[in-house]
């Protein structure tokens, strides 16, 4: 289980500001995690203390009971922690069985890379000896990456809008790569998102604004708050709304 202790994130500019606030968390193995909510909420700066990218200013981050607070993106990465990049990065001259193998090459058990690109829904025979350059589509690389999730067995596995730049049909194939993994594997997933598609695939949703954990439940439960709000007052023409408040009327 990860668990992020009464975490915060403050950074130093012209004044100080808090981008995370107070957060506590507990992910458990096995399970779908979504976190959604409106731009600049803290979702990413999230991501990134769990991964290591950034450090709390105060709180801890333990996995499986062991303080990981002051360990870097290296050392949680050897622990089993993995991110998938928002723009995954593209390397001339690779091959994509490279960089599987590369990231096999730190799992202890046996990995056939074949097998990998099949649970992604990509054919070995014309994957494996592609470039991973810009000749891959945004789907083909979202789906590399996530097979070098796999190849890498994680413990816990971060996906920043893993939906951004892919395709109807691609997004469809990734959404069953989720699928498949929560079935096959034990890998924690945190996937950050804002598409209630990939929100169906959670058991938990947590939502965050203002650097704070502001809703976090079952998925049906947070669904069904979401399609209902009834503080929504935007416009009579919106489908939630109620646009009728007083409020409204200039
Ligand atoms: N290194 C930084 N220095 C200063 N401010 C930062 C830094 N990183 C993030 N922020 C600010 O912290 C807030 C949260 O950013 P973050 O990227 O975590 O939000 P988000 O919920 O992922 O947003 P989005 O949905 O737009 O991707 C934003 O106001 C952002 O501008």
């Amino acid at each position: 289980m990860l668990e992020l202790q009464q975490v915060s994130l403050e950074v130093e500019g012209d004044k100080s500001f808090e981008i995370l606030k107070n957060i506590n968390l507990k992910f458990y193995e096995k399970k779908i995690y979504v976190v959604t909510g409106p731009n600049g909420g803290g979702k990413s700066s999230l991501a990134k203390i769990i991964m290591g990218v950034y450090n709390p200013t105060s709180g801890k981050i333990q996995l499986d009971g062991q303080d990981i607070t002051p360990l870097n993106i290296t050392e949680r990465a050897r622990m089993g922690i993995g991110y998938a990049f928002q723009n995954p990065p593209r390397f001339k001259g690779l091959k994509v069985k490279d960089l599987l193998r590369m990231a096999a090459s730190h799992n202890p058990e046996k990995i056939n890379i074949c097998d990998l690109l099949y649970d992604v829904g990509l054919c070995a025979q014309d994957y494996l000896n592609r470039d991973v350059d810009v000749s891959l589509s945004g789907g083909e690389m979202k789906r590399i990456e996530i097979a070098t999730v796999l190849a890498r067995n994680l413990k816990v596995a971060v996906f920043d809008e893993p939906e951004a730049g892919i395709d109807l049909w691609s997004f469809q194939k990734l959404a069953e790569t989720f699928r498949d993994i929560h079935v096959k594997y034990d890998t924690t997933i945190v996937i950050i998102s804002h598409q209630e598609r990939i929100m169906e695939l959670a058991d938990e949703i947590i939502i965050m604004s203002n650097g704070m954990i502001s809703a976090q439940s079952e998925r049906d439960i947070i669904l069904a708050g979401i399609m209902n709000n009834a503080a929504c007052a935007c416009s009579t023409k919106c489908v939630k709304g109620v646009g009728q408040s007083a409020e409204c009327l200039g």
